[in-house]
């Protein structure tokens, strides 16, 4: 059932999900990559003469040509390949007017400026339009002559607005309601990561309108996601158009936090290593973009905080600012997100982790939509694992999300793109990667621990204090398995011989596979986390099961490697310790060694390899 067809089509496009017969999907697709339609001399020429576009990219056509043939479709496609044109193009070929669903009004209004300065006439209806406005709308939409011919609306103002409903009806039957685009398709899903309740009564335009094409449209969505908005927005046998998620110009890569603030560390990068290059700052709160911003300029870094909470004006001057090159850097919360499209954005670096992979691909990839090399990096840090579980909890599947991102942070040996691949259910070959995330250029960089005896002495810590009535939070657990706990419970705690960043690392490894579960505690103010015994706890008591973990070796200190369970890669962790003779490098050999929880290269500062 979960055809996927990979190097489709110049080796890019693949097509899932067929439902239906999925030898006639493949054959729809086939035929819609042909140039020969009755309208693709004029797709082709209006792709020239108005957008100003040569050719067209990977799936570009395929989607153009099954839309102008009246297929509903999915079209799954990284940030910045160009999903608009897909919808936009058939729109100005076509009679009629296409209705396009769009989650944000700053959004619609970057489409209009851009639809404006081509000459393609749209049109918006949202909560601030004018009456004027919205009557002059309301009319064109039963217009014969088709004044516009694109219609941007918030799902909002398709809950609420009867009036819309209703000029839509009309306009349907007079076969002017040609086709219908939804943007950003996965907010319809819970499951997606950026779900909107309006969206979730979208359904009702096929119900009421089903001879109308759709066209979902969204740059993140696993199957299930999809899976989700079909049933959500009614529609019988969508076709999907999946582009493989890769993005081979990016190259992503994951720091540990040395300590809770890596601000010095991001504004050394910028200084030294993107300098006049744009970039974005990723940012957990409004309150850390003011800081970390305001950290940023002291360092003579031209910064500007984004976050939801400024006034709209304040916002779009800063987009503005950052467009034209005035500051380097947006330090952004997720709300600097849709409708960003810069295209020489160098770097995005992460504050702090995402709260999904979704989210982090989506984020990430602002960066490098000119297809120029562009560096994603991600700083992890172990308290902001659980600022972000309190924040998720109330969402179904806020926990596992972020499992899963603290997972591909954790993960030392996987390609990051095959952890990416995964969880968008591609089929991913690791040398496809070319080295560009910090797993694979750096390979052999990790060490097995048989970590079997450190978790007994946490699971205790935390046994302990739950038989004393008493819970932890995960730096309390941290604090007093490093004997820096209360001293009451000193006397009793084995104490470890761990450095800090290698019990944090095991707490979040036996929180990842189960030893440990969160517990949440809900005060009128705020959620706390701590840590009780997870499912797998118990298996600790048996004398036969063992804990194995893989670490980062440049994490671990040396008494630790030297309990690594394999000894040929402690071999070559020694022969590497060895500074060099020449003084220079021996310099920065020292220098390496005494950060050692600093990263690797990035790509751009690296191009050699
Ligand atoms: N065939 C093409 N050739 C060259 N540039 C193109 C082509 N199609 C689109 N573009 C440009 C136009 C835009 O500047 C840029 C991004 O297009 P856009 O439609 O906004 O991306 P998108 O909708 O996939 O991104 P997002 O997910 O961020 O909304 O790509």
């Amino acid at each position: 059932r979960n055809l996927v067809l990979h190097h489709f089509a110049n080796g890019y496009s693949a097509v899932n999900g067929c439902r239906q017969n999925e030898t006639i999907c493949v054959i729809f697709i086939f035929v819609a990559l042909s140039p020969d339609f009755s309208w693709s001399k004029e797709v082709q020429a209006k792709l020239c003469s108005v957008f100003q576009l040569s050719n067209f990219r990977p799936l570009q056509r395929a989607a153009i040509n099954l839309s102008m043939s009246g297929k509903d479709l999915f079209l799954v496609m990284p940030t910045g390949r160009g999903k608009s044109l897909c919808y936009q193009l058939p729109a100005l070929c076509s009679k009629g007017f296409t209705l396009v669903i769009a989650p944000l009004v700053s959004l619609m209004e970057d489409q209009l400026m851009y639809l404006k300065s081509v000459d393609v006439p749209a049109v918006t209806l949202n909560a601030s339009s004018t009456k004027e406005d919205s009557k002059h709308v309301l009319a064109g939409m039963i217009d014969k002559n088709s004044p516009f011919k694109l219609l941007y609306v918030t799902p909002e103002k398709i809950a609420k607005s009867k009036l819309l409903m209703s000029k839509l009806d009309k306009a349907y039957n007079m076969g002017l309601l040609t086709r219908i685009a939804v943007d950003e398709v996965h907010c319809c899903s819970q499951w997606g990561h950026d779900f909107r309740p309006d969206y979730k009564l979208l359904g009702i335009l096929k119900r009421q309108f089903p001879k109308v094409p759709l066209v979902g449209l969204t740059a993140t969505a696993t199957s299930n996601v999809l899976k989700d908005c079909q049933k959500i927005l009614c529609v019988q046998e969508p076709i999907t158009l999946t582009a493989p998620f890769n993005r081979p110009n990016l190259y992503y890569e994951v720091r540990f936090k040395d300590n809770e603030d890596c601000t010095d560390q991001i504004a050394q990068m910028i200084r030294e290593r993107y300098k006049n290059q744009s970039g974005i700052v990723y940012v957990f709160s409004q309150k850390d973009a003011a800081a970390v911003a305001t950290d940023l300029q002291k360092k003579n870094i031209l910064a500007q905080p984004y976050h939801a909470n400024m006034e709209p004006s304040d916002k779009s001057l800063v987009h503005q600012r950052w467009s034209s090159k005035k500051i380097q850097v947006v330090v952004a919360t997720v709300a600097f997100g849709m409708g960003i499209d810069k295209a020489d954005v160098r770097f995005v670096i992460h504050h702090t982790i995402s709260k999904s992979i979704e989210n982090y691909y989506q984020e990430s990839g602002r960066a490098g939509r000119d297809d120029g090399s562009a560096d994603c990096i991600v700083f992890f840090g172990f308290a902001d694992i659980f600022r972000i579980s309190t924040m998720v909890v109330m969402e179904n599947t806020g926990q596992q999300k972020l499992q899963n991102m603290v997972a591909y942070c954790q993960n030392v040996d996987r390609c990051r793109r095959a952890m990416m691949a995964i969880h968008f259910d591609e089929v991913w070959n690791d040398d496809e990667c070319n080295q560009m995330c910090d797993v694979c250029r750096h390979g052999n960089d990790y060490i097995t621990m048989d970590i079997t005896k450190h978790a007994r002495d946490v699971v205790t810590i935390v046994e302990m204090a739950s038989s004393m009535d008493e819970k932890l939070t995960p730096l309390k657990v941290c604090d007093a398995w490093l004997g820096k706990g209360p001293a009451k419970h000193r006397k009793t705690i084995k104490v470890t011989s761990l450095s800090r960043l290698e019990v944090e690392s095991v707490i979040i490894h036996l929180l990842l596979h189960g030893y440990f579960s969160e517990d949440f505690s809900f005060t009128p103010y705020t959620t706390h986390f701590y840590l009780k015994l997870g499912r797998k706890a118990a298996l600790l008591k048996n004398g036969n099961h063992s804990i194995t973990m893989k670490m980062r070796r440049r994490v671990m200190s040396p008494a630790t490697v030297s309990q690594s369970i394999n000894s040929a890669e402690v071999f070559i962790f020694h022969m590497q310790a060895v500074p060099p003779a020449d003084s220079d490098d021996k310099k920065s050999f020292l220098r390496r060694r005494t950060k050692k929880y600093s990263s690797f290269i990035p790509y751009s500062q690296n191009k050699s390899m």
